[in-house]
């Protein structure tokens, strides 16, 4: 089985990404640029680090009227990624927008619901009902619009993937047994993950802050 971690490499420095890039790309199959580093370095960045022959994951989330989404995929020519990230949210014609701008060999997967958020945060937005209803209502309008997959946390890929048998999913917010949460609230351990429908596992700071690195995503690897 392929490598299905995607380490997310957060940071705004070009020559630290490029430096763990380097250091992890036997134990991870690609990496994961998003808007911290998108912010500092833009389409250069991304093409620099295209270089390391890594699969990139340019993890944007978009959200927009479907004008500005298509139009922003399309601003993104030239880049390849092999996985874009729009928000769920933004409802179906975006969605649909978004997949009919994107490189055919570009995945484009909806952000259902943020790892970062509970149930209690949702009701403060306006959204009532478990977090689990609402990534399944997100799964489900993620499928009508077209798109490859869908991003959730390790407590609902199950159930997301019973609903969409032939989906994509990104499970981000995975920590090792034990590990560090921080601001990671829905959190599995990445075998969890993958036991229950995961198509790729991103980690980040557990590898990316690590003494380690590479230690780090080959101790997360020998667990799969
Ligand atoms: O789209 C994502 O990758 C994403 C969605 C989500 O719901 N939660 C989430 O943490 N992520 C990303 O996954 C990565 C998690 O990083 P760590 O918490 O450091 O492992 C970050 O780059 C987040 O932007």
């Amino acid at each position: 089985m392929s490598n299905r971690i995607f380490v997310a490499l957060d940071t705004p420095d070009l020559e630290r990404a490029k430096a763990i890039a380097t250091r992890v790309r036997h134990h991870v199959g690609g990496i994961k640029l998003g808007l911290e580093f998108f912010a500092a370095n833009g389409r250069h960045g991304v093409r620099e680090m295209g270089e390391l022959g890594l699969p990139i994951f340019l993890d944007l989330k978009l959200h927009d009227i479907p004008n500005t989404v298509a139009k922003a995929v399309q601003a993104l020519r030239g880049l390849e990624p092999v996985i874009l990230t729009v928000h769920a949210s933004g409802g179906q014609a975006m969605l649909e927008d978004a997949k009919a701008a994107a490189p055919t060999g570009t995945k484009v997967v909806a952000v259902t619901m943020l790892t970062s958020l509970d149930d209690r945060d949702l009701a403060a937005t306006g959204v009532t009902g478990a977090a689990h209803e609402q990534v399944l209502r997100l799964t489900e309008l993620a499928m009508k619009s077209g798109v490859d997959g869908i991003v959730c946390s390790g407590e609902e890929v199950k159930a997301a993937h019973q609903l969409w048998p032939k989906g994509f999913f990104v499970v981000p917010g995975v920590r090792p047994a034990n590990g560090v949460v921080g601001d990671q609230k829905r959190v599995v351990t990445p075998r969890q993950a993958l036991n229950h429908g995961a198509s790729i596992l991103v980690v980040g700071r557990p590898i990316t802050q690590a003494e380690d690195p590479d230690a780090a995503a080959r101790a997360i690897n020998a667990t799969l």
